[in-house]
């Protein structure tokens, strides 16, 4: 018990193997090895490849394993052993009996030997399974596996000994049993187990035969061969008991005591109820009696043995002990060798059973996968229970399943759960609520698990079990659902023995980097499973690239570098395009700013220049402003002189010859001549053309300007309303002959005139004033008009004269104040020029001038009302006018001045102040100054 209370419960170094997964090897058409592909895709970024050298190269530290070659000796408490079943079974008696000659002929001795040599090499070379040494071998899946799902070979090391086919019953006896019976006489329980598919061997093992007996047999020898060397101070006594477990036509689970009394067995709590000892006193007897439950033993012929155990048979052999004392022998400890042959797995295929054989068959699986659980589930140093045995024996700890008939029959959640309870409470060591109450006993220790219905009993033991296999081809996947059963126990490597062929046919050519590595990689305990769960996932990677790139987007799914790769460059995809598209809106925009900046420079530009117009507009504008205030104060003066003057003039411009009559009739209403509120004037052009000419208009002139009345009646005679300078009458010819006059106001038009005219000089005495009239296209005519009519005629040159006749009725003038002065000029003074001096254009200007009305108070006075909306002409009075001019004159310059000036179309502004106008007027004045 005080080794039970410090139990050895290391972890141990636990192995999974985990096959590949079955994988569909596409069809290579061609070894040739694929390209790949040197500039990667420009939809799919380079991939680096994955570092499988560098993952393989990883030392992975072992975890401390125990020296399994030493599990022999005591230091471990479980041992497993592997025996390998021989290929070809050599029948019993063959040896002995003669072969049936086929036909009297002798055979060949040498052809013999070579066919026997020959059969074996075949049978050997269907072996699935090697013998490298005591402790390893190498499971080779057959051809076909390697081909269609790419099994490898798989080295399973670490077992106690490896026993060939070869190895006789001795042998395994002396390297298995005879340890732990060496410590069962010691003192020590033990068990011993075997395990493997059926026609393993596992009953050869454990009875053998007659002529080669089983390790049973061979342990009752060494028992009772060594009982007298038990000390001579206790006394021992052996007990056998025999029993099986089997299903009755498949429909549950019962127990039969196989002794030559026993009948049915009965589980009563953790204990058999019913089950016989038988005690021995030697081997043979105990032969005898098991010689004798094994014929009653279930069994049956199935496809894969003629004698197929159906069912678990298990022997005790109890040893009782004694010492002396004074009143009697007192017990001093008793010790259990248990020795289980378990029914073997079958597979239906093999055994080819049907109806109850398969049920049965059913529950013997059912037996060895919770045995298998249990072994598989608890590791070293664990548990491992036997259906119906008393105890079984895991290192120090002994269990006892009160309830293997429900474990048996329990359904295959329940057998995990009991499975999973297992490796919880041994792993933890903590008992949980799922395994109820922890009892302690004499014996050991109890689980009770009463919701699954069963309990174990824990008890100090020594035990060992013992896995045969058979080596044939067709053998291998039993062999290798066994040996994956024990992996626990045992170091797993993984060895790649798969012929390079098949792999370039295969995997392709990514498996050459495999090839580099070691044949051989030493992996062990979970993380073998977990590098080879990585190599697979590797391999899986490698897989899909080995394919054709161009299956990437297919395979991308399954690849998530690819896939965030690829998503990564399609955004960075994206955001190139959004950035060039933001950058080319931008460029667009900058050209539509600069655009607007040079139509905005171009504007500034125009507004500068409609500035610079608008000042000058406006300088002109001050400039009028300023000639207007002139003239106002101009008229004004008039105005202030109370001189009401009103005049028509009448132009008359007769024609030689005036077929048709154009007239023009402006009324000009010039701001010049009306500034005054009271003045008005009307002038009337009237243009008649001259008979040759039929375009020769008719102008009318009519000035109605009350500012012309004369404030100062008492003018004198030389003073002169109005003096016409040479320029101050305009005749402009625009569109459709109209002429436009001009009539400047002189300064000096305030000047009053006075004008004394008698009736009889209505007619004669109107003062006619000769008016030169270059031509309408040079917009300038000379008119001198007074209040006298001037009859003035050329006498030099009779084809081009020109007429004014300014007619002054008398009548409307006031006699009172006025002189009137009267002249009548027929002067042969040539004093208008020519317009051309061509004689053929004959052109008449007959300017008259009717009623120059200057009497302020005359009723008669006509008045025409100012028509002309616009002045267009600047018109000064003629009073001021003439007085200007007449103030200028030099009687004795103008005189002088030549005559050949006035050919010209223009004529000076200094010559201008000298008209002949004027001169008519100063030879007047100086005629009647004589007078
Ligand atoms: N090591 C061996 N050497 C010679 N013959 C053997 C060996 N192992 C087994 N055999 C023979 O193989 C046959 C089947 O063996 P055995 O009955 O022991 O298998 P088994 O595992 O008990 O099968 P089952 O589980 O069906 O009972 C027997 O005829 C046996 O003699």
């Amino acid at each position: 018990m005080e080794e039970m209370k410090s139990p050895p419960l290391t972890c141990p170094n636990t192995v999974t193997v985990r096959r590949n997964p079955h994988r569909k090897a596409r069809p290579t058409p061609s070894t040739a090895v694929p390209q790949i592909p040197t500039s990667p895709s420009k939809n799919l970024p380079e991939i680096s490849s994955f570092p499988i050298d560098e993952i393989l190269s990883i030392q992975i530290p072992q975890n401390p394993q125990p020296d399994l070659s030493q599990a022999s000796s005591t230091s471990n408490n479980l041992n497993v052993f592997l025996r390998i079943r021989p290929l070809v079974l050599v029948k019993s008696g063959d040896q002995n009996s003669k072969p049936r000659a086929k036909n009297v002929w002798p055979k060949n001795p040498a052809k013999r030997v070579a066919v026997k040599e020959k059969s074996a090499k075949e049978k050997s070379s269907e072996a699935c399974i090697t013998v490298n040494d005591s402790q390893s071998v190498t499971l080779s899946p057959p051809l076909a596996l390697q081909t269609s799902k790419r099994i490898r070979s798989v080295v399973y090391q670490g077992f106690s000994y490896v026993f060939s086919a070869d190895s006789s019953q001795g042998k395994v006896y002396e390297r298995m049993l005879n340890p732990l019976v060496e410590e069962f006489l010691r003192g020590k329980s033990g068990m011993l187990a075997a395990l493997g598919p059926s026609g393993s061997g596992k009953t050869h093992t454990i009875f053998g035969s007659p002529r080669d007996p089983g390790m049973v047999s061979l342990a009752l020898q060494q028992i009772f061969k060594g009982t007298t060397s038990i000390g001579s101070e206790s006394r021992r006594s052996f007990y056998l008991s025999i029993f099986e477990i089997y299903s009755e036509r498949g429909k549950g689970e019962r127990m039969l005591d196989l002794s030559p009394d026993g009948g049915d067995l009965f589980m009563q709590q953790s204990t058999i109820k019913g089950l016989q000892e038988v005690i021995i006193s030697d081997a043979a007897e105990a032969e005898f009696l098991i010689s004798r439950a094994m014929l009653r033993r279930a069994t049956a012929m199935t496809n894969a043995n003629s004698q197929s155990s159906r069912s678990q048979c298990i022997i005790n052999i109890r040893s009782t002990a004694s010492k002396p004392d004074g009143k009697g022998n007192v017990p001093v400890k008793d010790v259990v060798l248990t020795i289980v042959d378990l029914a073997g797995a079958e597979r239906e295929k093999k055994t080819g059973n049907q109806g109850s054989r398969l049920l049965e068959s059913n529950f013997i699986n059912n037996t060895s996968m919770i045995f298998g659980l249990c072994l598989r589930v608890c590791r070293l140093n664990s548990v491992i229970w036997i259906p119906g045995q008393p105890c079984c024996a895991i290192d120090n700890y002994q269990f006892h399943c009160i309830s293997a008939r429900r474990i048996v029959g329990a359904s295959k959640e329940s057998k995990e759960a009991i499975g999973e309870a297992f490796s919880k409470f041994f792993v933890d060591q903590v008992p949980t609520g799922l395994f109820g109450r922890k009892e302690e006993n004499d014996t050991g220790m109890r689980f009770s698990f009463p919701k699954l219905g069963y309990s174990v009993n824990v008890l100090q033991l020594k035990h060992c079990y013992i896995l045969t296999v058979k080596p044939g081809e067709e053998d291998y996947l039993d062999t290798s659902y066994l040996l994956r059963q024990a992996s626990p126990y045992m170091k797993i490597k993984f060895d790649n023995v798969v012929d390079p062929s098949n792999l370039v046919s295969n995997k392709r050519h990514f498996q050459t980097p495999r090839v580099e590595q070691p044949k051989r990689m030493k992996f062990s305990g979970l993380e073998a499973c977990s590098i080879e769960e990585a190599k697979s996932i590797v391999e899986e990677n490698q897989l899909s690239e080995d394919g054709c790139l161009k299956d990437i987007k297919d395979h991308a799914p399954v690849k998530p570098n690819a896939v965030d790769l690829a998503k990564k460059e399609r955004n960075h995809q994206i955001t190139q395009n959004f950035a060039k598209a933001v950058w080319n809106v931008l460029k667009q925009y900058n050209e539509k700013l600069k655009v607007a900046e040079s139509e905005m420079k171009i504007l500034i530009d125009k507004l500068s220049s409609e500035n610079t117009r608008n000042q000058e507009l406006e300088r002109e504008l001050k400039e009028l402003k300023s000639c207007s205030n002139c003239s106002r104060e101009s008229s004004e003066a008039i105005t202030s002189s109370k001189t009401n003057t009103d005049f028509k003039y009448g132009m008359k411009l007769d024609g030689q010859k005036s077929s048709k009559v154009h007239e023009t009739s402006l009324d000009i209403n010039s701001p010049h001549l009306r500034t005054s509120e009271h003045g008005s004037t009307s002038l009337k052009y009237e243009s008649t053309p001259g008979q040759d000419e039929d375009t020769l208009p008719q102008i009318t002139l009519e000035c109605d300007s009350p500012k012309l009345k004369s404030s100062e009646r008492n003018s004198t005679p030389n003073n002169y309303g109005f003096t016409p300078r040479q320029d101050q009458v305009v005749l402009s010819q625009e569109n459709l002959d109209v002429y436009s006059l001009h009539l400047w106001a002189s300064e000096t038009n305030s000047t009053p005139l006075n004008c004394d005219t008698t009736p009889e000089h209505e007619k004669d005495k109107l003062s006619q004033i000769n008016v030169d009239i270059d031509s309408p296209n040079t917009k300038r005519s000379e008119l001198n008009g007074t209040t006298e009519n001037y009859d003035i005629s050329s006498s030099q040159d009779q084809d081009v004269f020109s007429q004014i006749n300014v007619d002054v009725p008398s009548s409307n003038l006031k006699t009172s104040e006025c002189h009137t002065i009267s002249e009548q000029c027929n002067s042969p003074t040539r004093v208008m020029e020519p317009l051309d001096s061509s004689p053929s254009p004959k052109k008449v200007a007959s300017i008259v001038c009717n009623n120059v009305l200057y009497s302020e108070t005359s009723p008669n006075t006509s008045h025409k009302p100012v028509t002309i909306e616009k002045p267009k002409r600047r018109l000064m009075p003629a009073s001021s006018i003439l007085l200007r001019d007449i103030s200028a004159l030099d009687v004795e310059d103008e005189f002088e001045k030549p005559k050949g000036n006035r050919n010209g179309k223009k004529v000076a502004a200094n010559e201008g102040k000298i008209t002949q106008g004027n001169l008519s007027l100063l030879r007047l004045l100086k005629t009647h100054l004589r007078l």
